[in-house]
């Protein structure tokens, strides 16, 4: 297979799966901005009707506009008192684009429906759909991207199929106001949107792989304490949720000073991937592990204290039953690592407060010996 098409299959794929943790909680505070900027959006639209009043509009058209933006105001209101309960609702971003494109199509019929060339050559209102298009790369999920293309391509699609299918002359689709409207410019607008989807799409998957660069550490490949400090809070809300408990294992290597001076750092380096291949190979499914800095590492599991207590223990044995052997021959090298343990929400309900308290137990268990796990003070 080419580069250039696993390239293409990687950001399909990306694009199209859902977003990881800190994705989403990233483009959840999209999604309040977007609520924020759709409400502003909304007041505006209620002077339209008055505006037009005052230009010698008709009062019963003004009035069914009137009432179209009240709606419209309302609803926005609704999107974002629910986008600021953030992350509660998943389909929330899918639900507000649909909206967002959906009120589009609406206008540009009611424009139609009072004069053909306004509802198919308005400039104005069709960027609507450019703008619902470009606001889903705040959400930061390909999936919404892609959904947001799609409808508006649908919903227009439908309505220029279905002005050429029933008009009754062509004397309709031609406007002093709003020029002719002819398949060749609405093929060009379908394009268009097609294009800003593309783009769209792609910001996001920049945006999907910068973030992940910024939370994975480059030696090991683990995630790091900024992936850490951006995950912790939802774990910690899905603790709550569940009433479960978390517990999170302060790791740190023994002497890793003396053998940085013994093998040399280019060596210790290997040591340290040995150590994360190692301990990768042993945790499962409800447990995280991060680098946090040099040879500390955190170990978040889904788990009670003393559950958690004896599964850290029995990483530990393991890890001391496999030696690092050195790629250039020489002596075995037997690790070890001292841990201290912190529970939430018993121990505190920050990650700083649990790094605190599983810090101060790591010492203990340096100072008294290490190659052990302490969970609680003496
Ligand atoms: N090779 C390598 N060494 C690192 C890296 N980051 C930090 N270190 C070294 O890791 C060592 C950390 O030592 P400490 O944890 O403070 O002390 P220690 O020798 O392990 O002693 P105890 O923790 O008390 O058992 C220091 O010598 C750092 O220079 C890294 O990325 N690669």
């Amino acid at each position: 297979m080419l580069a250039t098409d696993r390239g293409l299959k990687a950001i399909v794929t990306t694009l199209t799966s859902r977003p990881d943790e800190i994705m989403l909680e990233i483009g959840a505070s999209g999604e309040v901005l977007v609520a924020r900027l759709r409400a502003v959006v909304a007041v505006l639209l209620l002077l339209l009707p008055l505006v037009n009043l005052l230009g010698g509009g008709r009062i019963d058209e003004n009035l069914i506009g009137l009432a179209g933006a009240v709606l419209i105001n309302v609803l926005a209101q609704v999107w974002l008192a629910l986008s600021r309960r953030r992350r509660n609702f998943r389909w929330l971003p899918f639900a507000t684009t649909a909206f967002d494109v959906s009120v589009t199509t609406l206008v540009l019929l009611l424009l139609a429906r009072q004069h053909l060339p306004a509802g198919l050559n308005s400039l104005i209102v069709w960027c609507g759909y450019v703008l619902a298009i470009l606001l889903t790369g705040l959400r930061n999920d390909g999936r919404v991207v892609l959904m947001a293309g799609t409808l508006a391509l649908l919903q227009y699609g439908g309505l220029v199929a279905a002005t050429f299918l029933y008009v009754d002359s062509p004397e309709q689709l031609i406007s002093s106001d709003y020029g002719t409207v002819t398949l060749g410019s609405q093929a060009q607008r379908m394009l268009l949107l097609v294009m800003v989807t593309l783009v769209t799409s792609m910001i996001v998957y920049r945006m999907q792989q910068l973030v992940q660069m910024s939370g994975t550490d480059g030696l090991t490949g683990l995630p790091n304490r900024t992936w850490l400090i951006h995950r912790i809070p939802r774990l910690f809300e899905s603790a709550d949720e569940d009433g479960s408990s978390l517990t999170l294992a302060l790791i740190n290597l023994d002497h890793f000073r003396r053998l940085n001076d013994e093998v040399g750092h280019a060596e210790a380096d290997r040591v340290l991937r040995h150590v994360v291949t190692a301990l990768g190979e042993m945790i499962d499914g409800g447990e995280w592990l991060a680098r946090v800095r040099g040879d500390e590492f955190v170990l978040v599991l889904r788990k009670p204290v003393g559950t958690a207590w004896e599964r850290v223990d029995a990483i530990r044995r393991i890890l001391g039953d496999q030696p690092y052997r050195p790629e250039r021959g020489g002596d075995a090298l037997h690790l070890s690592f001292s841990a201290g343990l912190a529970s939430y929400p018993h121990d505190g309900r920050t990650l700083s407060a649990l790094l605190r308290r599983a810090d101060q137990r790591l010492r203990s268990a340096k100072q008294t010996g290490r190659d052990r796990v302490v969970a609680r003070e003496a």
